[in-house]
């Protein structure tokens, strides 16, 4: 097998010389340049399959070589070595186009981790990337800028943060990014964050150690170390109170989670990507998001568009929802009149693709000999915002928020029995996950 080739970038030789060491040790042959011109006369001279910057060098700056290698050597990750607590810089770095990177001092263990995922990483690039297992459908041009820009992001390891409203497949998409990407191999782990009780927040993200709390009677992994080697992805990052925000971005720069009771900080390697339906700078507005924070978790933004934007895609939707949803019900010939399916492309679907099975599904069973007609679907009038009643349901005297819990707990009623206390099938008909409905109806009380 070819050996690897990387070119090592920093004016302090002990730094060469810890990083030739290292990668020397993984059968990596190595190259050093303590300055930008030396850098880019090697880059120029020879192939290269990583590099590694540091970032102040005598004669420029480590985000210059970055640019500069995006620009003539684009297949070479670049990854750069920051001072410790420089996070600016490394986000600034990672928007260039950066891979990763590693601050000073140095942890050997991180690196040579992030070593092997770039080398995997170049690796792929040479065939083409693995189909993944989940599909994204729609051949709009919306849909397919969306494909493009997954799998350029899924070449970095920089946060991505997915926004776009509810339905519209930002899980989807940060499944597809993980599986484009050099940790396609390691576990892709979602955690709903408006589904986790604060007080149970910091374990089950973290994990704790046994006899930390009354109950913790064993050590407990958290979420973010079972997704080591892989992608962690935040849902609804907006719902992360406060004081987990703050925790959420010491383990963005230290690389390094902390269960609750431990006393030593733990190496973790994994890629964070977060999505949410909220809009997080005004959040950051309201002092309700840490800033700091969102320039972290920020780094890429990728859009998922509204369905009412690409209604072009509709037809492609409705043949595979149909497909499917006839397996489950036994019924190959399930079909959707082309009546159908023009009322649904003028629709406007407020909860865009979720909304669009939930339609079909109801509709399956209310229609007849297995046809879907326009009367089936029985879509929800638009509500002008000017006709929204401004009167609440809120009696004088009443508090909003027993109020809010009555309304939320006549729907998830109604969604159970509608679904006969199928819960996976009564959280899609609200719009919510299995582990929201789920952590809602503990708190509602109703089972
Ligand atoms: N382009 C698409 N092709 C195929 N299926 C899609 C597409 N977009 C969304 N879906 C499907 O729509 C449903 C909702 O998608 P998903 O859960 O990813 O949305 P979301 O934006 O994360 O929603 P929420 O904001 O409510 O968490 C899923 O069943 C998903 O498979």
């Amino acid at each position: 097998m070819k050996k690897h080739r990387a070119l090592v970038v920093d004016d302090e030789p002990d730094i060469r010389e810890l990083l030739s060491i290292t990668l020397e040790r993984m059968n990596i042959d190595v190259v050093t340049a303590g300055d930008v011109a030396t850098a880019t006369r090697e880059l120029r001279n020879g192939a290269f399959d990583l590099c590694f910057t540091d970032m102040r060098l005598p004669d420029g700056d480590g985000l210059n070589l970055v640019e500069w290698i995006q620009t003539h050597k684009p297949h070479i990750p670049v990854a750069v070595i920051t001072a410790h607590g420089n996070v600016e810089t490394a986000v600034r770095a990672l928007k260039l186009g950066a891979f990763d990177f590693i601050s000073k001092p140095l942890d050997l263990a991180v690196l040579r981790k992030l070593i092997a995922a770039t080398l995997k990483l170049g690796d792929s690039s040479e065939s083409t990337i693995q189909l993944p297992q989940v599909k994204l459908l729609g051949k709009s041009a919306r849909m397919e800028q969306l494909r493009e820009l997954i799998e350029r992001v899924a070449r970095s390891q920089a946060p991505v943060h997915i926004y776009g409203e509810s339905g519209t497949g930002k899980e989807l998409v940060a499944h597809l990014i993980h599986d484009a990407s050099a940790r396609r191999d390691g576990p892709f782990v979602p955690v709903n964050c408006g589904a986790i009780p604060t007080e149970l927040m910091e374990s089950e993200l973290f994990g704790h150690k046994k006899g930390a709390f009354t109950g913790a009677i064993a050590d407990k992994q958290g979420l973010i170390q079972s997704a080591e080697g892989g992608t962690l992805f935040l849902d609804e990052i907006a719902d992360l109170p406060l004081h987990m925000q703050v925790k959420l971005l010491r383990v963005i720069q230290e690389k390094s989670v902390r269960p609750v009771g431990e006393s030593r900080e733990i190496p973790t390697d994994i890629r964070l990507l977060s999505a949410t339906h909220k809009n997080l700078a005004a959040l950051v507005a309201e002092g309700k998001f840490r800033e700091d924070l969102f320039y972290r978790v920020n780094v890429i933004e990728v859009r998922v568009p509204p369905l009412r934007e690409r209604l072009e895609d509709i037809q492609e939707l409705v043949d595979s929802i149909i497909a499917r949803l006839g397996k489950q019900i036994g019924n190959a010939d399930l079909s959707v009149t082309d009546n159908a399916v023009k009322t649904l492309s003028g629709y406007h679907f407020p909860g865009n693709v979720r909304e669009l099975e939930n339609v079909l599904e109801r509709a399956a069973t209310l229609c007849s000999n297995g046809m879907i007609d326009v009367g089936d679907l029985q879509l929800r009038p638009k509500v002008a915002a000017a006709d929204v009643p401004i009167q609440s349901s809120v009696a004088p005297g009443e508090k909003l928020g027993e109020a809010l819990e009555d309304i939320e707990r006549d729907a998830i009623v109604r969604a159970l029995e509608q679904t006969r206390y199928n819960k996976t099938k009564a959280a899609a008909l609200l719009g919510m996950t299995f582990r929201s409905l789920r952590y809602r109806i503990k708190k509602l009380g109703i089972e």
